[in-house]
């Protein structure tokens, strides 16, 4: 087990690291964070919830000289929320030196960001659209910048993205360090990473599977009209602590989040059609747990991390395999269990095969849970909290108990409080519009390539990248016009 205080870093970032609670290094971070303090270009690939962000965060603080008041170091983002999750770990990272990060990103009132310019940023973190903002605007100068990382890289060099990265690299010193991380990284988009890197280090974890083995898998199969009934007795059943559900398109989440509500669940939505203020609420919400239901389109599926998300549903199979990981990565994180559970109609299952063969890891099947199931699971739940209240020895009520005891015998009186905990399953009449089964025409190859499978957007065949693109992800203006169908892009 290596250590930071191993990797020689400097007292300030090893108070930092510890004050997290991070002890030993993950293998990314063991592998990277050396080779980035040697000022090397890298492209970093390891699975979802291994530690990225400190793999090129540690050596952006450490590299970072407080001394001058200029942006040295820039991290690019595909999403609002991450810019923000990252910026906040590297300030947490870059405490003690006194390294300031700033966020950056669409939906925030551009004075606010402009005064946090110039109150001395070290590092931003911003999406690209904002950034291309303030840099038309001149109210940021990033000819200063040292370090560019692109986090979740295959996803900031697609379609939609990558003219705008281009455009904010062209920004950039041609000795600049470049550092590339994601958790997938098609062999295609590495080929053109390495364009505008300078002979970069590819690091690799070694893992046989593309996705943490401690996320256990499952797919059911079933009608799309059975989804939402086999959704709720699934959440009755498993109880899940914090859960995530991953929805096609955006009135697909409005639905479902509307919809569970009206069945007495905790839920609410987070698409890019919402405002700013109101997707960092859900978001702030969901963390805490006030509300214990996140139903997300793909803006949700990159990057964030939350503590406690024990469960991720695909209640729409992903278009791409990369998106599936991504998800899947929701849980299961920093070395936690989870629980991954995919909706696949009877169609749509060649799909799933290949995502289980891109991704090198079989889903177990599960059968529809019916009302029995559901009962039952909530039963044994039930009984297990039962037995852990005995285990604590924690009771308020004994003195009723008592009462109660001397007027029915002790198995009545068990029966009738379980009858009171044992919810009979809510059939709540709920509003739901049937998605069409996903076509994928030809599987896409996500390890040799090629670009088939993006390109499906006939109708009936909602693509994620059309329908969710233009306002989930934080794109700048040029990219949106020329390719995409801008209807549902805001300027
Ligand atoms: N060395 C470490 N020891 C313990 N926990 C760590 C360590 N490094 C990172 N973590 C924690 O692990 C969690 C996941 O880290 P992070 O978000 O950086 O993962 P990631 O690899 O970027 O995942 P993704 O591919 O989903 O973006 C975070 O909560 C982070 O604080
Ligand atoms: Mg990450």
């Amino acid at each position: 087990m290596i250590t930071f205080y191993d990797l020689g870093l400097s007292p300030h970032v090893i108070r930092a690291v510890s004050d997290m609670g991070f002890e030993t290094t993950t293998p990314i971070q063991e592998q990277t964070i050396p080779q980035a303090l040697e000022g090397r270009d890298l492209i970093g690939q390891a699975q979802t919830g291994t530690g990225k962000t400190a793999a090129f965060g540690i050596p952006l603080i450490e590299t970072c000289n407080v001394s001058e008041n200029i942006v040295q170091c820039l991290v690019i983002t595909p999403t609002r929320e991450l810019a923000m999750q990252v910026a906040e770990e590297l300030n947490k990272l870059g405490q003690y030196k006194g390294v300031k990060t700033v966020p950056i990103y669409g939906g925030q009132d551009f004075q606010r960001q402009i005064r946090a310019l110039k109150n001395r940023a070290h590092i931003i973190v911003g999406t690209p659209g904002r950034l291309l903002d303030h840099m038309n605007r001149k109210t940021i100068r990033l000819d200063t910048v040292k370090t560019i990382v692109l986090d979740e890289a295959d996803e900031m060099l697609q379609m939609g993205f990558i003219e705008d990265i281009e455009t904010i690299l062209a920004a950039l010193s041609a000795d600049r360090q470049t550092l590339l991380f994601s958790a997938t990284m098609p062999p295609r988009i590495q080929t053109l990473a390495e364009k505008f890197m300078n002979n970069p280090l590819i690091v690799k974890v070694k893992s046989k599977e593309v996705t943490v083995p401690n996320i256990a898998q499952q797919y059911i199969e079933l009608a799309e009209r059975q989804k939402f009934d086999a959704l709720c007795r699934i959440l009755d059943i498993e109880s899940p602590e914090l859960a995530i559900i991953f929805g096609r398109t955006k009135r697909r989440v409005d639905e479902l989040s509307e919809a569970l509500a009206k069945r007495g669940y905790d839920a609410e939505g987070i698409h890019g059609d919402l405002t700013q203020s109101k997707r960092e609420s859900v978001l702030r919400k969901f963390k805490e747990g006030t509300i214990d239901i996140l139903v997300a389109t793909d803006v949700a599926a990159r990057g964030l991390d939350v503590s406690g998300v024990s469960h991720v549903f695909n209640f729409d199979i992903p278009q791409d395999p990369e998106s599936y990981v991504h998800r899947v990565g929701r849980t299961g994180r920093a070395g936690n269990t989870g629980l991954a559970i995919t909706f696949v109609t009877p169609r749509e299952v060649s799909h799933l095969r290949t995502i289980e063969s891109i991704t090198k890891r079989k889903m177990d099947r599960r059968s529809v849970p019916n009302v029995v199931d559901a009962i039952e699971g909530q039963q044994r739940q039930i009984v297990e909290r039962i037995l852990e209240i005995i285990e604590a020895g924690d009771f308020t009520h004994k003195s009723l108990a008592e009462e109660l005891l001397n007027e029915h015998d002790s198995l009545t009186l068990v029966s009738a409080a379980l009858k009171l905990l044992v919810k009979e399953p809510n059939t709540t009449p709920v509003n739901l519009t049937e998605e069409s089964p996903l076509r994928v025409k030809k599987p896409r190859e996500f390890s040799k390539g090629g670009s088939k499978g993006r390109s499906t957007d006939r109708k009936g065949a909602p693509n994620r990248k059309e329908y969710d693109r233009g306002k989930d992800f934080d794109r700048g203006k040029s990219a949106g016009k020329k390719k995409f169908d801008n209807k549902n892009r805001k300027k």
